[in-house]
């Protein structure tokens, strides 16, 4: 199975594009005003305009407001919604909007319990826990505390670049890898060739498989 790859935290309509070009099969846009990597409303348009057909585009929240949530919707055509922060599986799925879960990792059990509480997410996005941030954090985690057995997509993320990708993919064989700061000159502007090394990577170690 080919892993697929997920783009976080672009912000620019020619990051998009280069990252689709090069073969990314999601970008991510946060919608989390904090981030170093937020996006408006306005710059999300932007983005979105440039992302061609068959690449999805995935709202990233965290513990937003219901309306803050919604009116996003009614401006950016999202495709999923990812959710990064402490919400619910009763606020996850009442946007009538496939989404995925982020759970912050300190040991095995912190993914079994995510799995079996979030059952209805179409993906469950593993990445690195650090009390002060919900995530991009630019750091990995123990990748051994991974099940095997997993009820859900398993998308890995935390710390993620060039260098260990591969590594990480055969470590772990995910669904699909996510990835922020490993692509990024500083933090929240993306690097276009660390994008396309990134994207060479992942499609060198899945042709081995
Ligand atoms: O990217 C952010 O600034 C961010 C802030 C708050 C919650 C989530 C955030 N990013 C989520 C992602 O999907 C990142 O790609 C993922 O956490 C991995 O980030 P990194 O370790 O920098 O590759």
């Amino acid at each position: 199975m080919n892993s697929r790859i997920k783009i976080c935290g672009i912000t620019k309509p020619e990051d998009a594009r280069v990252a689709a070009d090069a073969g990314a099969d999601a970008i991510g846009l946060v919608f989390y005003e904090p981030s170093p990597r937020a996006v408006s409303l306005e710059a999300a348009e932007e983005v979105v305009k440039a992302i061609p057909a068959f690449v999805t585009v995935v709202g990233l929240f965290v513990n937003p407001d219901r309306a803050f949530v919604e009116e996003v919707l009614k401006r950016i055509p999202l495709d999923l919604l990812q959710f990064h922060g402490d919400e619910t599986p009763e606020f996850c799925r009442q946007f009538n909007r496939r989404w995925i879960k982020a759970v912050r990792v300190r040991n095995a059990a912190d993914i079994n319990s995510a799995f079996a509480r979030f059952y209805e997410a179409c993906g469950l996005l593993v990445d690195a826990f650090d009390p002060a941030h919900y995530g991009g954090t630019g750091k990995c985690f123990d990748w051994t505390m991974i099940p095997e057995k997993r009820p859900l997509p398993l998308i890995l993320a935390g710390g993620l670049n060039s260098d260990n990708v591969a590594r990480a993919v055969e470590q772990v064989r995910p669904w699909a890898v996510d990835v922020s700061g490993g692509v990024e000159i500083r933090k929240g502007v993306k690097d276009h060739k660390r994008m396309t090394d990134f994207l060479k990577e992942v499609q060198r170690v899945n042709k081995t498989y």
